[in-house]
C-alpha cells in the first residue's frame, strides 16, 4: 500500500480562494483587513517566510506592511512600537517574527500585543481561550494541521492522536486542538520512554520534533494519518521534514510532504486570522 500524499499547497489555495471572496465583500463594506509584520535582524529564513506572507496577503486582497528593524533595536523601542500599533484602528493583525535577538524577551513582546490583534495566537489570553474551547484566534500551524486532517475526510473524534513534541508553538497547542476535536491525545517528547510503542498506536501521528528524518516506518501503524511539521534546512540547502518520507509513504494512509504540506497552511491560517481579527474589531 502507498499513502495518499496530502497536498498542502492545493488545500491552502482552496482556502485562499474562499478568503479572497470574503475580503472582497468586506471591502465593499469599507473594511480592508490590514496585517503588520515586524521583522528584526537579517536572518535569511525569516526574510523568505515574511515574503510568503506578503505574497499571500496580496493574493487574497488584504493590505500588509513589513516594519524592519536592525537587531540592535532595544526592547523598549519595540514595545513602544507595538503599543502604537495596538492603538492604531487601521491595523487589525500584528505579528512579530520569531526568533528574536537574545537581548529581547519573547514573552514580554508576545504579551504586549493586544490579544484581539494577535494573529499568531501566541498571547496567553488566546492560548487560554483555545484550551477552554472559546472562539478565539488560534495558533496558525496547529490550526492548519487540523484543517489538513479534516479535509482528507478523516474523522478526528474518537481517534488516538499521538503528538511528538511539546513546544509552545506546535506540540502543546496542536494537542489541545486535537482534544477539542474529541481525539484521545498522547503527547510524547524527549523524555518519553518506548516512543515507538506509543507512536505505533496512533491513528493520527503529528511529528513536530525539529530534527531531520528521525521518524521511520517502524514508528507508524498501517493506514495512519501522518503530519510532518518539520522544517529542517539540511546542508545541501534542501528543506526536509522530521519523517523519512519515502519509507513512511509505504505504510501510512495519508502523509504530508515537506515542503508543500503544513508550511503553506501556516501562512494561510495567518491570513484567515487577520480577516477574522478585522471583522471582530469592526463588530462584523
Ligand atoms: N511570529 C512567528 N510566527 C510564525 O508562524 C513563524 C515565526 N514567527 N517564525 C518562523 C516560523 C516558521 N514558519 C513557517 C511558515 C511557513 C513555511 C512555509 O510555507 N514553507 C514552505 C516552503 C518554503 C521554502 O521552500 O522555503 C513549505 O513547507 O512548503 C515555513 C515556515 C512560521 N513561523
Amino acid at each position: 500500500m502507498s499513502a495518499i500524499v496530502i497536498d498542502g499547497k492545493e488545500t491552502a489555495k482552496q482556502i485562499r480562494e474562499e478568503l479572497a471572496k470574503e475580503v472582497a465583500e468586506l471591502k465593499n463594506k469599507g473594511l480592508t483587513p490590514h496585517l503588520t509584520v515586524i521583522l528584526i535582524g537579517d536572518d535569511p529564513a525569516s526574510h523568505s517566510y515574511v515574503k510568503g506572507k506578503e505574497k499571500g496577503s496580496q493574493e487574497i486582497g488584504i493590505s500588509s506592511e513589513v516594519i524592519r528593524y536592525p537587531d540592535t533595536i532595544s526592547q523598549d523601542e519595540l514595545l513602544a512600537k507595538i503599543a502604537e500599533l495596538n492603538e492604531n484602528p487601521n491595523v487589525h493583525g500584528i505579528l512579530v517574527q520569531l526568533p528574536l535577538p537574545p537581548h529581547i524577551a519573547e514573552e514580554a513582546v508576545i504579551e504586549a500585543i493586544d490579544p484581539a490583534k494577535d494573529v499568531d495566537g501566541f498571547h496567553p489570553v488566546n492560548i487560554g481561550n483555545m484550551v477552554i474551547g472559546n472562539d478565539t484566534l488560534l495558533p496558525c500551524t496547529p490550526y492548519g494541521i487540523i484543517e489538513l486532517i479534516k479535509r482528507t475526510g478523516t474523522e478526528i473524534s474518537g481517534k488516538h492522536a499521538v503528538v511528538i513534541g511539546r513546544s509552545n508553538i506546535v506540540g502543546k497547542p496542536v494537542s489541545s486542538l486535537l482534544l477539542r476535536e474529541n481525539a484521545t491525545v498522547t503527547i510524547c517528547h524527549s523524555r518519553t520512554r518506548n516512543l515507538q510503542e506509543l507512536t505505533r498506536q496512533a491513528d493520527i501521528l503529528v511529528v513536530a520534533i525539529g530534527k531531520p528524518h528521525v521518524i521511520g516506518k517502524e514508528h507508524v501503524a498501517p493506514g495512519a494519518v501522518v503530519i510532518d511539521v518539520g522544517v529542517n534546512r539540511i546542508e545541501s540547502g534542501k528543506l526536509v521534514g522530521d519523517v523519512k518520507f519515502d519509507e513512511v509513504k509505504e505504510i501510512a494512509g495519508y502523509l504530508t510532504p515537506v515542503p508543500g504540506g503544513v508550511g503553506p497552511m501556516t501562512i494561510t491560517m495567518l491570513l484567515q486570522n487577520t480577516v477574522k481579527a478585522a471583522k471582530r474589531l469592526a463588530n462584523l
